[in-house]
């Protein structure tokens, strides 16, 4: 059934690696409007690739902060054109990529408060950010800053205790400590320093946003346990960083009415509220009602597993972040960074640049590959911190090549083992019942994900949307005009459709996986070596 004319919509965002995205829904939690703006090819102009530029040191990646914001004009329009009525949009929230920060120049949020609703927000604000190249989550280029960190903080397991995570490169804390050892100047110009998910939510609000705890949790600067930002982190990272970064919130929480630019530019209703953004994979866990027991997949730029956690575990592997919709709770993480991006390259080498030969290649090898197991850390890898492509046939020789299906199973199934040997090392264990929810650019590939049913030899379900981010975005912009009357995340989306099932283990996939992840743990332990020795 159609919703009435004048119904409440929500609206849900996410400013991810590669693209900006939309979904409106109304209060029937039904999908109304869906949009979306690609980087590389919407916005030639800031010549990024995959959304990002990979500096010289191949260590270093950013991306234009000005492009995000320019997006952001586009997408509005574009939706504008669709005939979207703003006027209806009750709430609106969002999320970011994780971990990367954008640094606003002095005066911004002056120019904030004051945009003028007849020109674009890039050309307004193109004097607004003392960095213009924004450190994004695939830089890894301050492993000094992790080690000075976790030096002040009492070692790696103290800071994770703490913070959740030990020191990680992309982790906002330590980004900004490089800037401020490195870009003296651009530092001493800045105002505030806000995450993605918050520098979006700042443009809707018209003055800076708070970073929510979810969000926040991965700084490697806030206490998990107390929800502020930990003195001891603070101190080691930068000077007056309390200031810098304003308090942090709850993730459920209303910031404000959208900033009168939007009112008189788009249309929107005053009374519009600014809900919390936070992180991208947060913002899933909303999107797919993850529940305790249940694990995620999200194959998006990066390849990320989360699970719902009671209590806090922190450990050297993986991170622990406060729950975005729950807010006594908490969520663990796994990214590893070669996912898509790499997929994508073996596509293009082995499967003539095309999904549907790649899916074929999946269709016509045999689950275990003939024995052959593939490691493709094409970039420095996160878990674990190793670059290099390694292949291995069944007698664990190491070859330097296979024949191009070979190499497409090797490549999905290298992957998968791996997300699941990490997935067990975080404590996570499938039992009958499990349900994997797969989300993500990839998780439209039906092959794909019958390779992931049977490495986890589990049931794989979907969403409708493969985009889980915007949609839990816009949930979670529904939930926050009640969650201060204690309305709980799941009471409010109860009507949402169910996950679908969409591929089940093969009866054989038990037996052939068991003994294959036993022999990838032990070629992953030889190619960590090797890359150390
Ligand atoms: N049919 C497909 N099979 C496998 N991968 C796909 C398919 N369609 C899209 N993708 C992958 O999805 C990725 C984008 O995922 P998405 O979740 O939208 O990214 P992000 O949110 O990080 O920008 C692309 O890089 C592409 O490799
Ligand atoms: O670094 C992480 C999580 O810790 C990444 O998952 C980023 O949040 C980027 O997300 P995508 O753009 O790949 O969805």
């Amino acid at each position: 059934m159609a919703s009435a004319p004048r119904a409440p919509l929500y609206l849900g965002l996410d400013l991810s690696t590669q693209q900006l995205k939309a979904v409106v829904i109304d209060g029937e939690l039904r999908v109304v409007h869906q949009s979306g703006v690609q980087f590389d090819a919407e916005l030639h102009e800031f010549r990024t690739q995959g959304g990002v530029h990979i500096h010289a040191d191949r260590l270093t990646v950013t991306s234009p902060v000005l492009m995000w914001v320019k997006a952001l004009d586009l997408l509005l329009d574009k939706m504008k054109r669709a005939g979207l009525d703003f006027s209806r949009v009750r709430a609106l929230s969002g999320s970011g990529q994780q971990h990367g920060s954008v640094f606003w120049r002095r005066g911004a949020s002056e120019t904030l408060k004051h945009l003028d609703p007849d020109q674009d927000l890039h050309q307004l604000l193109q004097d607004s950010f003392s960095v213009s190249d924004s450190p994004v989550w695939m830089d890894s280029s301050s492993t000094q800053q992790c080690e000075d960190l976790q030096a002040a903080a009492g070692g790696a397991l103290r800071l994770a205790e703490i913070t959740g995570s030990r020191a990680y490169e992309r982790f906002t804390g330590n980004q900004i400590a490089k800037l401020h050892q490195t870009r003296a100047e651009e530092f001493q110009d800045t105002e505030r320093i806000s995450l993605v998910s918050s520098f979006a939510a700042s443009l809707f609000l018209g003055g800076y946003a708070a970073i929510d705890y979810s969000d926040g949790s991965g700084m490697n600067l806030l206490d998990i346990r107390t929800r502020n930002w930990s003195e001891i982190c603070l101190q080691a990272t930068a000077p007056h960083l309390d200031q810098l970064l304003g308090a942090p919130l709850p993730s459920t929480s209303v910031l404000g009415p959208v900033s009168s630019y939007f009112v008189h530019r788009y249309g929107f209703s005053e009374s519009c509220s600014v809900v919390a953004f936070t992180g991208d994979n947060p913002a899933s866990l909303a999107g797919m009602r993850l529940q305790p027991g249940d694990v995620a997949v999200s194959l998006g730029t990066s390849d990320t597993v989360f699970l719902w956690l009671q209590q806090p575990r922190p450990a050297l592997e993986g991170h622990v972040f406060c729950n975005p919709v729950e807010q006594q709770e908490y969520m663990a993480l796994l990214c590893f960074k070669n996912g898509s991006l790499t997929r994508e390259r073996v596509r293009n080498e082995c499967a003539g640049a095309s999904w549907e030969l790649f899916s074929t290649a999946l269709s016509d090898t045999p689950l275990g590959n003939h024995g052959n197991i593939g490691f493709y850390f094409e970039t420095m890898e996160i878990t674990p911190p190793v670059i290099g492509v390694h292949r291995f046939d069944s007698a664990d020789c190491e070859v330097s090549s296979l024949s191009p299906q070979v190499e497409v199973r090797a490549v999905v199934e290298g992957q998968f083992l791996s997300r699941r040997l990490h997935a067990e090392r975080l404590g996570y264990s499938i039992i009958p019942g499990t349900r994997v929810l797969a989300t993500g650019g990839a998780s439209s590939n039906k092959e794909i994900l019958q390779v992931l049913s049977d490495v986890f030899n589990a049931p794989v379900y979907t969403i409708d949307l493969s985009d889980s981010t915007c949609l839990g975005s816009a949930y979670r912009a529904l939930h926050g005009l009640v969650a201060e009357s204690r309305a709980s995340f799941f009471d409010v989306v109860k009507k949402a459709p169910e996950p679908r099932l969409v591929a089940t283990p093969h009866p054989k996939a038990k037996e052939v996986y068991d003994k294959l992840l036993k022999r990838y743990a032990l070629l992953e332990e030889r190619v960590v070596q090797k890359s150390h020795s």
